[in-house]
């Protein structure tokens, strides 16, 4: 039996990154950057003004006060989209509008509501002090500023940002396509008619959700029956994709044929059985250069078994340079025991109270309860070594989504 980082490690080494292409602006939400992003423009592209006022020079407003108001002369007024005509001499002042351009000549503008405006004169109430309200050209990014880098998932604000400079084409890496396939002659699936000694599949569900989270476009092969026929009928029609992922069929039993099925269709398997709880039976090789994975078929250990190697590994090919979830020190709210030997990968619930991050277990934690992972928003790990671990005690936990704020917690359930 492998550990959890030698596992890791051969699964990495096989990863290859996918290839690149061209999507709209619009649609790379959540894609990954394949190329650095340099600016072609500097934004503001002129001196704009930050408020709605009047574009002066400074040294014209110098002691104005609400009882002693400088007077200016109005001689013109710029909308936001115009251009300005007319350079600002000294004792006069034009009219500006947010983000418009300032006029030649000004050197700060000063806020509409403190000033008063009569006819084609202003009374300016407040001095201003050179560059006031004025956003510089190239402020808030310079021409061959790196502004975007590759690797990184692209989000809302890296959306706003490529618009902001122009990008309606992005480059991104291709997405994994994932075959995915059930194992077992016990499952059904949730919309066929079915006799009474089904189980529904679920991790046909799961895991590709889990794959849609990491990047990938999951491709459903359905259920192979614990036959070598049907399973290499099933694993077959999987081959064309980027990722094989069948779940089942990969324990002692009789009927585990999953791994041997891989090896007639050309897999060389680099390992099976990994020293963690949940998840020990995970087989994994490489067929044709691609990556196949047999995950155990117990619902949580599919699951788990897919965050702590599926995961990483789809994020790598898919471009990411962040490919593994963030770990952080948690106090234990409880007592957990486990036995000496294995990693185990606790589901739990990680919460703050008073800026600390607090951990307990979210109940019974046998694999097949799924109930353990819906409750969850992270997993805590315990060394392989350790045997109790008492309350108040510090563990890593690995985060799944938010945190939990104590007291406000997840859901009714928690
Ligand atoms: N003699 C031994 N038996 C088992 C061992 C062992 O070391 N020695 N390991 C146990 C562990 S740990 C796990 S995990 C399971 C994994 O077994 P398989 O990968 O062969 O999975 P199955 O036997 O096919 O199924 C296990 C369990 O999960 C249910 N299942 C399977 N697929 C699905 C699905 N798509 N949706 C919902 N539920 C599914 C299945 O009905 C079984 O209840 O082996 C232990 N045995
Ligand atoms: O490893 Mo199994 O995944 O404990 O139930």
């Amino acid at each position: 039996m492998i550990s959890v980082e030698e596992a890791r490690k051969i699964i990495l080494a096989e990863i290859r990154r996918m290839g690149t292409e061209r999507v709209l602006l619009s649609n790379t939400l959540g894609r990954v950057l394949s190329e650095d992003l340099l600016s072609a423009l500097d934004h503001p592209p002129w001196d704009t003004s930050a408020m709605d006022g009047y574009a002066v020079r400074w040294n014209d407003t110098a002691g104005a006060s609400r009882t002693n108001p400088r007077i200016l002369k109005i001689i013109e007024e710029i909308p936001a989209g115009t251009l300005p005509q007319k350079k600002i001499e000294p004792g006069e002042a034009s009219k500006i509008m947010t983000g418009a351009p300032v006029p030649e000549g000004a050197e700060a503008i000063v806020k509409v509501e403190e000033t008063e405006r009569h006819g084609d004169q202003v009374k300016i109430f407040e001095a201003a002090d050179d560059g006031d309200f004025i956003r510089k050209k190239g402020e808030a990014i310079r021409t061959g500023d790196l502004i975007l880098r590759k690797g990184i998932r692209i989000r809302p604000a890296d959306i706003a940002m490529m618009a902001s400079i122009g990008r309606s084409v992005v480059p991104v890496y291709q997405q994994p396509r994932v075959a995915i396939l059930s194992t077992g002659d016990e499952l059904a699936e949730i919309d066929e008619p079915r006799g009474p000694n089904k189980i529904l599949n679920s991790n046909g569900y799961g895991v590709a959700a889990q794959v849609i989270e990491a990047g990938g476009l999951p491709i459903n092969l359905g259920i192979a029956k614990d036959t070598r026929e049907d399973l290499d009928k099933k694993l077959r029609g999987g081959l064309h994709a980027d990722f094989l992922i069948a779940s089942g069929g990969v324990s002692m039993g009789d009927y585990d044929f999953v791994q041997e099925v891989l090896m007639e269709l050309g897999a060389e398997m680099k390992f099976w059985k990994v020293a963690m709880k949940p998840g020990q039976p995970l087989a994994f090789g490489v067929i044709g250069g691609k990556p196949a994975f047999g995950l155990p078929g117990n619902p949580v250990s599919a699951m788990v078994s897919f965050e702590q190697f599926v995961r990483p590994a789809l994020l790598m090919a898919g471009g990411r340079t962040e490919v593994f979830r963030p770990i952080i020190q948690a106090t234990l709210e409880e007592e957990v025991r486990k036995h000496p030997g294995r990693r185990h990968f606790m589901r739990a619930i990680v919460s703050v109270q008073n800026g600390e991050y607090r951990v307990r277990t979210t109940g019974d934690q046998d694999s097949h309860i799924l109930m353990s992972l819906v409750k969850a928003n992270a997993l805590m790990i315990l060394p392989e070594a350790g045997n109790i671990h008492k309350a108040g005690e510090k563990v890593a936990v690995q985060l799944l989504s938010d945190v939990a704020v104590a007291g406000n917690e997840l859901s009714g359930l928690i």
